[in-house]
């Protein structure tokens, strides 16, 4: 996030005098925003930035305790130079939160400067080759051009000037981030069904009929039901990360010729795939990890360690409850549009159809669920703001009925993405593959229905109440859901070794190309400490002594 940043947040000048030193590596760098006492709320973070215009210098503090910086990746004993995220004090006058160029240590020595307090904030769950570190500083002065001055300056008499013409623009970083996020979330879980699936081939357990042989697991329906959802999941992700990828940098243009117009929806397409891409391929990837049984509780599956991975990124870079929140503000306003006959952005324009009062006909075709989600998320939409105003009626606040509406909005918002994610799969699937031999288009469009038909069956309740389903329609779904599983089943191993993903990527005795995956275990046990020695020094020790009762 460092190179990220310098880009984002600094004049031309100042890159040309940090970016070469950053990408030379000549110094090393970190993000460090989120404190002890906060991270979501970026707005009552308390490490401080206090101009002095007599030596042209930014003193650094942390007052309290909970103002330390915590979390920073490499923060502890790697880098040398962080952007900090700090108030800004100039004349009197706190003008909120910006990011300053801090050298925590000396280049020579990488002792930490005087004033500089930084350390390694202990092992978690996952990441722990990571040293994410904390930092306070004490009266520690930095130049004035160390603030980064490409969206607001402090000049030297101590003037402040605003020159973004958005008010989030320093929040540049945290966009692009969850725009990367999303690509990561789909490479992930990419691998952990390679893993899977190939392990599923492999393995064989139970007979169903007590004559024959046993069984791959692959051939149960409930194991395809683990596992083809979450191949179909890891291409709807990078698909949708691609889609992202190119709205980001048409805003980002935009944004380079003056006009933010399209930055709101970004940052709400943005906050709501980063949360659910996230959010989803962690508990896909547990998933995955289920469907291997107890040896997918190895570390050597390499399955505990991508969940420990992506877990994270759930909260880092926003929480997922967090950036849906914010996703459902952009909602709530396009539903105030929808009412006032105002146009829609794009990816909102189908609440213009979605108001009618009525139930939606259901229809089972793709194109059909697509719009039976969208119909789900604008009645789910719509029921909240009526909540909303029912609670403001009643003498609230907006914000007391904001808060009190936050479960219902946070349910809106995830059903607006996963009809964005759906539409956005299955259009770009028929966009790549118009060249593509049938056999291709059929495999890929059976994996987009099986995402279809899959969230439809999770969400009945809610297309029970939106939509004209009944009772045997879902019924008629299941089985549609359980045959698409049995015509993927011949396929699953080549399409997941199309995602070409090598052994060393994967990093698992239960995934590698070659099926030995017993062979592979046993090589992986055999590098256990314990079996370095027939017999344990804690034997002597402990078991000995107790056995012969002398403890
Ligand atoms: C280069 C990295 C590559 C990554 C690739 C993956 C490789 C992975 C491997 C390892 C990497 C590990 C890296 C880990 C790095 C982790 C880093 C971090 O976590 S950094 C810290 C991140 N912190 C957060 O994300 C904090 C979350 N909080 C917020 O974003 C905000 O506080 C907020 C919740 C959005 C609220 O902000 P605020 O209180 O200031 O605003 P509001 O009053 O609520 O809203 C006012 C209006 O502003 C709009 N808004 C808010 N944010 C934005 C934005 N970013 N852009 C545009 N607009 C924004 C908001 O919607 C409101 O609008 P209106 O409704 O009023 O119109
Ligand atoms: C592995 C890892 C790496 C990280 N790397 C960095 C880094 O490099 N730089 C950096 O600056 N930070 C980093 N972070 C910090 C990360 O950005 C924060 O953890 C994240 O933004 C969440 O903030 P928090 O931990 O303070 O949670 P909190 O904000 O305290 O949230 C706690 C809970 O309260 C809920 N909550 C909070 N506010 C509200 C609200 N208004 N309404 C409803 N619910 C609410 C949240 O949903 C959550 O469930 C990292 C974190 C991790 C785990």
């Amino acid at each position: 996030m460092f190179v990220p940043t310098l880009m984002g947040q600094c004049t031309p000048e100042q890159q040309a005098y940090w970016l070469p030193r950053a990408l030379d590596m000549q110094i090393i760098g970190t993000y460090a925003q989120t404190e002890l006492g906060h991270g979501t709320f970026i707005r009552g973070l308390e490490t401080t930035a206090t101009y002095d215009p007599e030596t042209e210098t930014f003193v650094m503090n942390s007052p309290t305790l909970t103002s330390y910086k915590w979390w920073a990746g490499g923060l502890a004993k790697t880098v040398n130079y962080c952007i900090v995220v700090a108030q800004l004090y100039t004349k009197g006058v706190c003008h909120g939160t910006h990011p300053f160029i801090v050298q925590i240590r000396d280049e020579e020595t990488h002792m930490p400067r005087p004033g500089v307090k930084v350390g390694d904030i202990g092992p978690k769950l996952g990441f722990n080759t990571a040293d994410n570190g904390y930092l306070g500083f004490d009266n520690y002065r930095i130049p004035r051009d160390n603030m980064m001055m490409k969206n607001a300056q402090v000049l030297k008499d101590g003037t402040y000037v605003k020159v973004a013409r958005h008010g989030k623009a320093t929040y540049g970083t945290m966009v692009f981030v969850r725009v990367l996020l999303v690509n990561e979330a789909a490479f992930n879980l990419a691998k952990a069904c390679t893993i899977a699936v190939r392990y599923s081939a492999i393995r064989r357990q139970c007979s169903p009929d007590s004559e024959g042989s046993e069984l791959q697991v692959l051939d149960y329906s409930t194991q395809q039901h683990k596992l083809f959802i979450c191949i179909a999941t890891a291409h709807a992700l990078q698909l949708n990360s691609t889609w992202l990828w190119k709205t980001f940098s048409d805003t980002l243009a935009a944004i380079k010729q003056g006009n933010v117009d399209t930055l709101p929806e970004l940052h709400a397409l943005s906050s709501c795939l980063k949360a659910l891409s996230t959010a989803d391929a962690a508990s896909l990837i547990e998933q995955c990890r289920h469907a291997c049984g107890g040896h997918g509780y190895m570390m050597s599956s390499g399955l505990p360690y991508l969940y420990a991975f992506v877990t994270a990124t759930r909260t880092y870079e926003g929480d997922y409850t967090i950036l849906l929140l914010q996703t459902a503000r952009f909602l709530v306003k396009a539903y105030e549009q929808v009412e006032a006959g105002k146009p829609l952005t794009p990816t909102v324009s189908y609440l213009s159809q979605a108001f009618t009062g009525k139930k939606l006909p259901w229809d089972s075709s793709p194109d059909g669920i697509i719009r039976a989600f969208q119909a789900l998320a604008a009645g789910k939409l719509s029921s909240t703001v009526k909540s909303l105003r029912k609670r403001l009626e009643s003498g609230l606040s907006y914000e007391q009925a904001w808060e009190l509406s936050t479960i219902q909005l946070n349910g809106a918002a995830e059903a607006h993405c996963r009809a964005v994610m759906s539409q956005n799969y299955k259009s770009e699937i028929e966009r790549l593959t118009v060249n593509s031999s049938p056999n291709v288009k059929l495999v890929l469009q059976q994996l987009y229905k099986v995402y279809l038909y899959y969230w439809a069956l999770e969400r009945t309740g809610d297309l029970l109440l939106y939509t004209s389903i009944s009772e045997s329609d879902i019924f008629e779904l299941q089985l549609r859901y359980e045959g698409l599983l049995k015509e993927i089943r011949p396929n699953a191993v080549g399409i997941v070794d199309a995602f070409d993903l090598r052994d060393e990527v994967l990093h698992s005795a239960l995934g590698s190309y070659d099926g030995n995956v017993y062979e592979r275990l046993m090589a992986e046990a055999q590098k256990s400490p314990l079996n370095a020695e027939p017999v344990n020094q804690t034997f002597h020790t402990y078991l000995k002594p107790m056995m012969k009762g002398k403890l």
